[in-house]
């Protein structure tokens, strides 16, 4: 078979779906999509058109998807434990704050061993690939080199992340798992050097205080001042339990609100993302809207901790950006398409509650998973949806997979296939995923 000319690396024909912020849910049936040498989008045209386009690549060479199979784009997870992932599915009897200090600090203090990080976050970044998450917005520990090392496994596996060496100088009451406001400051410039140093495509740094009650306003002052010489994304947590805002309230009496801490620490800006958000008042919706940060909505988490639940019509009414996060171990789930599914049936909870609610539609919740969280991460000019010049972050879904979990009674519409495959379907679906154009999944080794 002749070589695809220069330039072209894949051309795919069939079904691809995916969200504009125009709409929510976009299907081209019968598509030609062609992904060039640096794994980006380089068209995506009407399959009938393929003489014309055939001058660019070898006709012969196209990959043809099965009447059951669709592209959509890859799914991005904006906030995720990495370390957490050790004790997934338990521990989940307590709420936050007691949570935190029962199972969280004393699992997250044993990645200063080096061996059980490695063990553990080649895991998290395997099951995540395996579950479509092409992008993650991690959380590693306070450690710097086990947190370089989770971007060295994510750079390995072909992951997109945004890896975060976490920060905290008060209010931990575990031994071994303490750093103080020098140690903090001097470990967070040293973890943002060395990753950047690696020069990787994919994994990038992100300044990450825990949440307010962890670190003193010293250390919250230096950590916007770093994220701002270095134009560095910024994530944390904000207002997710009644407890937690009332401790911060107590902890901040100078500030207006729980966000206004951020806010006057320099933490809140366009490449910021704070997971949670469900007691925020409008005024602190408008005040995200101000700065252009974000919000990860974690509906699995929310409801294992008996945190709340958040009201995504509110926060879309803000034109507040939003996406959706597993929230790995207070969430039990490292597939976002549990998240996905949370986040659907959170809302329709709510407007059980109130008959002005209109529940998240699927088409919704599907652009959060994708677009919606690639826009609240700030890398929407990378990934997010399958337009000309972004990355090709895909997954190939196929609804009829020998010993599947989707029945197909009779032939579907896509639309029917793809909410089949968003409420019902697994990673056993998930038969291809790409990450800047490079097949990532099934793995190679
Ligand atoms: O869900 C959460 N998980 C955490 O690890 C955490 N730390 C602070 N606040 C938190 N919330
Ligand atoms: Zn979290």
């Amino acid at each position: 078979m002749a070589d695809n000319k220069p330039g072209i690396r894949h051309v795919f024909r069939g079904t691809f779906v995916h969200s504009t912020p125009h709409c929510a849910l976009q299907i081209r049936e019968d598509a030609l999509l062609g992904v060039d040498t640096e794994g980006k989008i380089a068209f995506i045209e009407k399959g009938e058109d393929l003489d014309r386009l055939a001058t660019d690549f070898n006709s012969s060479n196209i990959i043809q998807l099965s009447k059951h199979e669709f592209f959509m784009p890859g799914l991005v997870d904006t906030h995720i434990h990495a370390s957490q992932y050790s004790y997934a599915g338990t521990a989940l009897d307590l709420p936050l704050l007691q949570w935190l200090n029962t199972y969280t600090f004393p699992v997250e203090a044993q990645f200063k061993d080096l061996d059980f990080a490695r063990k553990v976050y080649k895991q998290v970044v395997k099951r995540t690939l395996r579950n479509g998450t092409t992008t993650a917005c991690y959380f590693a520990t306070i450690h710097t080199d086990a947190s370089l090392l989770l971007g060295d496994i994510a750079n390995e596996f072909g992951q997109r992340a945004l890896v975060g060496k976490v920060c905290m100088d008060r209010n931990n009451s575990v031994k071994h798992y303490k750093e103080t406001f020098h140690e903090s400051q001097e470990e967070t410039c040293r973890f943002i050097a060395e990753l950047l140093n690696r020069k990787y495509r994919l994994v990038k740094p992100v300044v990450t205080p825990r949440f307010a009650p962890s670190c003193t306003g010293a250390l919250l002052g230096q950590l916007g001042a770093i994220a701002k010489n270095n134009n560095l994304h910024i994530q944390s947590h904000i207002s997710e339990n009644p407890e937690e805002v009332k401790l911060v309230k107590e902890m901040f009496p100078e500030s207006e609100s729980y966000t206004d801490i951020y806010y006057k620490y320099n933490l809140l800006t366009d490449k910021t993302i704070m997971a949670h958000g469900c007691y925020l008042s409008d005024e602190e919706l408008a005040l995200f809207r101000k700065t252009g940060a974000s919000l990860s909505h974690c509906p699995n988490s929310n409801i294992s901790l008996c945190s709340g639940i958040l009201n995504v019509r509110n926060v879309l009414k803000h034109k507040v950006k939003l996406g959706l996060g597993t929230d790995v171990a207070g969430g039990y789930s490292a597939s976002l398409l549990d998240a996905l599914r949370r986040a659907q049936d959170s809302s329709k909870v709510l407007a059980m509650q109130d008959p002005d609610l209109h529940p998240l539609t699927f088409e919704e919740a599907f652009r959060l998973a994708t677009l919606g969280g690639s826009q609240a991460l700030s890398l929407d000019d990378q990934t997010g949806n399958f337009e000309v010049g972004k990355d090709f972050d895909a997954l190939r879904v196929n609804l009829l997979v020998p010993d599947g979990p989707i029945d197909l009674i009779q032939s579907e519409e896509p639309k029917i296939l793809i909410e089949k495959f968003l409420n019902l379907g697994d990673d056993r679906n998930i038969v291809e995923v790409f990450v800047a154009g490079r097949r990532v999944v099934p793995f190679t080794d």
